[in-house]
């Protein structure tokens, strides 16, 4: 299997802190991962880096054949835009824009007029139960709900791998193990890969294999069967 994501001994300094130090993991086509591990291992370092949202100071980032560490903050916001979606603990929605309008600006990046991005926007916003929230700003909604639009902006435009970093984290474990059902559902009807960071066990569960990260370095990652 040729590898879709691959880190190569990735390191990363804040400053005196090293929060990855020789990371190293490679993620194939379709599969949903979880990365665990305790607070302050290195987790969301490695998503940034995974996602090129980070450049690493050391080592390797492929997505494909491209090597995300080498290509310029226009070409990585580009690859971000077009074949990533990305899900922050709080939702990182646009709070001046309407559910809809946080999904649709996402849709008009890669191409679509406006009344054909609202259109395809407000059908995401139905697969995820959240229709009904389309004319709401994001301070009119409820945790889940944000989370709701937040996926349904991700996976909107159709991304080749997901990125979740904590998704459920502001969410009672209910309604977090229901917007993470309805993400890993989506995911797993379109072949969609899937990166999920999560201290949560119960969570990690969810995935089809756990990559745990301590002290800034893959500890270990068993293949869970299912
Ligand atoms: N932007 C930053 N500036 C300074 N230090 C940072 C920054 N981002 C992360 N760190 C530090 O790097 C280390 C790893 O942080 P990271 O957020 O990757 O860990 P994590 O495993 O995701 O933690 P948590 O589960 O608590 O979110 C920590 O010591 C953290 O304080």
């Amino acid at each position: 299997m040729t590898p879709l994501l691959q880190a190569r001994d990735v390191s990363v300094s804040f400053g005196r802190t090293r929060a990855l130090r020789g990371a190293s993991l490679a993620i194939g086509a379709g599969e949903i991962v979880a990365i665990s591990g305790p607070s302050g291992s290195g987790k969301s370092t490695l998503l940034h880096c995974l996602a090129g949202i980070l450049v690493p100071d050391d080592g390797e980032i492929r997505y494909g054949e491209t090597r995300l560490d080498e290509l310029d903050e226009d070409s990585r916001t580009r690859l971000r835009r077009e074949v990533f979606g990305i899900v922050f603990q709080f939702g990182g929605l646009v709070p001046e824009l309407t559910a809809v309008e946080n999904v649709a600006v996402s849709l008009m990046f890669g191409g679509l007029g406006r009344a054909e991005a609202a259109a395809a926007a407000l059908d995401w916003l139905g697969r995820l139960g959240v229709d009904d929230c389309a004319p709401l700003r994001p301070g009119d909604l409820s945790g889940g709900q944000v989370q709701r639009v937040a996926m349904a902006r991700a996976l909107a435009h159709g991304p080749k791998v997901v990125f979740a970093d904590e998704p459920t984290g502001a969410l009672d474990s209910v309604a977090g193990e229901e917007v993470l059902g309805l993400l890993l559902g989506t995911a797993r009807d379109h072949g969609t890969t899937v990166v999920l960071v999560t201290h949560d066990n119960r969570i990690a569960a969810y995935a089809d294999r756990e990559i745990v990260v301590r002290d800034g370095a893959v500890a270990a990652s068993p293949v869970v069967t299912r």
